[in-house]
């Protein structure tokens, strides 16, 4: 690390992108990727199917490897949300818990039981015969049940059940840990945009890093109707 990113750790920059580029099968997926992920910021990302989100989060979870340009991560401690397809289909909820166990040094495997048994999930029952949104909520148990200090969640709410999309917040928020960050791909714009602090628009042509509050008082806009009529309809 150079003096220059010295100070943005002391900032509590977790991660930045600079000018990173992803091809996958001959086309360019990610352009020129300019980001920086600050500590204690919940934010979303946004674009239409097949813009590059996923890519996005795997490029930051260090799944998938830049073809140029700069990512840096000023911490290890970064959770990726799975999906429930993730994990072997013998697997019932208990076992996904013990294998977290053994793999992560920082999940805490007391509070992640607390959270099932909150969540009414059943611990003997076989991952693979859970619905998608029972699937969901495991995951995120799971994953927040680690003690890190980034996760990065794809589309995790899609099969959840409106009770918990509206208390989702509470859940996010009791069971962060402080200054911890949450970058969440989601289509779901109306429902969750209350939560973020900012917003990053993925558009053919690059990311777009915003805060909501200026989406909202510079251009009074809610962050759907923003990314509808003006994101989505610039050309470059
Ligand atoms: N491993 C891969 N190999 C080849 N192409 C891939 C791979 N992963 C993703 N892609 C392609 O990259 C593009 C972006 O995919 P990605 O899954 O990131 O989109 P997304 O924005 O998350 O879409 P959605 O909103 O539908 O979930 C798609 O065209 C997809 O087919």
């Amino acid at each position: 690390m150079t003096a220059a990113d010295d100070i943005l750790q002391d900032r509590g920059t977790l991660l930045t992108m600079r000018q990173a580029n992803k091809w996958l099968d001959g086309r360019k997926i990610i352009n020129m990727a300019d980001l920086t992920i600050k500590k204690g910021r919940i934010i979303g990302v946004v674009g239409d199917n097949g813009y590059g989100k996923t890519v996005l989060l795997k490029m930051m979870a260090g799944l998938m490897e830049q073809d140029s340009g700069e990512i840096v991560r000023y911490t290890k401690e970064i959770s990726f949300v799975l999906s429930g397809r993730s994990f072997y289909p013998w697997m019932r909820v208990m076992d996904a818990l013990k294998y977290y166990r053994d793999f992560y040094d920082d999940f805490d495997i007391n509070r992640a039981q607390q959270l099932i048994g909150e969540s009414a999930l059943e611990p003997d029952r076989k991952i693979r015969l859970l619905s998608t949104g029972q699937q969901e909520r495991l995951c995120l148990i799971l994953a927040l049940a680690r003690n890190s200090r980034l996760y990065l969640m794809d589309e995790p709410l899609n099969g959840i059940d409106p009770p918990f999309k509206k208390d989702f917040k509470k859940f996010l928020l009791a069971n962060l840990p402080e200054d911890a960050s949450v970058v969440m791909a989601t289509h779901l714009l109306k429902e969750l945009e209350y939560l973020f602090d900012e917003v990053l628009f993925v558009t053919g042509y690059g990311i777009r890093q915003m805060e909501t509050e200026e989406i909202r008082e510079k251009y009074h806009q809610s962050v759907e109707d923003y990314y509808m009529e003006v994101v989505r309809c610039e050309k470059v």
